[in-house]
Formats: C-alpha cells, structure tokens, sequence
C-alpha cells in the first residue's frame, strides 16, 4: 500500500494546523508523526486515513501488486485505526464484539477470534461487557481492533495510551509478530510509543509554514 500527501493542508476556521506536507507512506516502513500536544498529531492521523477532509491539497491511495488507485471513499477498506477518541461497543462482551467486528473487516485470516483473545490476554474477560473493562483493557481491544484487521495500513493514535509495562511490552509484541510487511503509522509524543518507526515527521516543520503564510 502507498498513501501520498501532496501539498496537505488542514486548517480549523482561521487557524492552519498544518500545511504544504509532501510526504509518501510506504508498506514495509513504520512512520512516527511527533509533537506536542495540540499540534495536530491526531489531525494529520485522520487526514492520512481519509476519516477527516483536508483544507488544501491531496491524498492518493495505491493499493495491492498492481498499486491500483483507491478511491477515497474506499480508503477505509484498507486502513485500521486505534485511537483514544473512537469508542468501543460497550454493551458487547469482548467475544461479541469481536464477532460483530469481523463482519465488516475480517481479522487476518490465519487467526481465530480465540486465538485474537489469548494474543491480547483477555481469556478470563472474553464474556465480560467492556463496560467493565479498565481503561487498559479497553485500550488492549483498540489494539487488537486495529492491528489484528486484514488490511495492509494500520494507523495508531497514542497506542500505549492507559497500557502499564505489561501491555506496552505486548504492543510491542503485537508490531512485531504482525507488523512487519505493512504500513505503520503512529502518532504520539512519547518515544517509547514509537521507538521501532523508522520514519519520524515532525509536525511542527509543518506549522512554522502554516503560521508563515
Ligand atoms: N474539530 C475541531 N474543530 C476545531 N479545532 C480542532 C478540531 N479538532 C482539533 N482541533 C484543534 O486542532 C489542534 C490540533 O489538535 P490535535 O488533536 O490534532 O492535536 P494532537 O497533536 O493530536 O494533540 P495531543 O498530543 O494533545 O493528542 C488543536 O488546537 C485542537 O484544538
């Protein structure tokens, strides 16, 4: 899969959050968008996955052997998304949930809803309503949610967010074992969020030109 910026921009009423980014995302690589809070991180995030309409410029979506253009409205089919804003199905068991997921974006084939269970370790709780959940265990389903879909581009807002050193290490785990031939981008201020991206854009080399013009 290849997501090419072409001259984004996105401003809220007067106010550009950032402009002229020319940038290409690649299968294979792992992306880290960085900055502080307010920048515009989660903005450029939405931007990428054709969840949020930009200001200025273009998005151009390739995708399979052929890179055939992706429209991008259809865009969605082949991006996943965790992020601290979108909301689980709380009334649903995990198991339910998950069941109902799958219905519209499958998992990656080679994995059984059970076996997406036991790779976030959530066994014990798979019959419990995630309104019961801790905000980490909510967060470990968002992962699992975004990374375990069979779709070549997963994009990962604040992933550690609520996670303690167990589930930061299993997210880790998680980029690792099903990661490694896709296309990662992660938007986040906290290194350790990002340390494996091998690609980092600075949303403030886009801000100085949003502010300039
Ligand atoms: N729908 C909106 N309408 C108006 N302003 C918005 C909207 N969404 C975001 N903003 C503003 O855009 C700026 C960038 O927000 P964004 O959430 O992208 O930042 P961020 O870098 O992800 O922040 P954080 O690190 O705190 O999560 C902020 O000033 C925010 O108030």
């Amino acid at each position: 899969m290849k997501i090419s910026l072409i001259n984004a921009g996105k401003r809220f009423n007067r106010d550009w959050i950032f402009r002229n980014i020319h940038q290409e995302f690649i299968s294979g690589l792992a992306y880290a968008i960085t900055g502080p809070n307010g920048s515009g991180k989660s903005t450029l995030l939405q931007v990428i996955g054709g969840a949020m309409m930009m200001s200025e410029g273009e998005a151009k979506y390739e995708a399979g052997s052929r890179k055939s253009e992706i429209h991008i409205d259809q865009a969605f089919r082949y991006i996943s998304i965790a992020a601290p804003y979108l909301e689980l199905i709380e009334e649903m068991t995990l198991l339910e949930f998950l069941q109902f997921h799958g219905q519209f974006k499958p998992f990656l084939s080679s994995l059984k809803i059970q076996d997406i269970i036991s790779a976030i370790g959530l066994k014990s709780a798979a019959n419990k309503q995630i309104r019961f959940y801790s905000s980490g265990m909510k967060q470990r389903v968002k992962l699992a949610q975004a990374i375990f879909s069979d779709v070549p581009c997963v994009l990962l807002d604040e992933p550690c967010t609520n996670l303690d050193a167990a589930g930061i290490e299993l997210y880790h785990q998680l980029i690792r074992d099903h990661c490694n031939n896709r296309l990662v981008i992660v938007s986040s201020n906290d290194e350790q969020e990002y340390k494996f991206c091998t690609e980092v854009i600075s949303i403030l080399d886009y801000k100085r030109q949003a502010s300039s013009n």
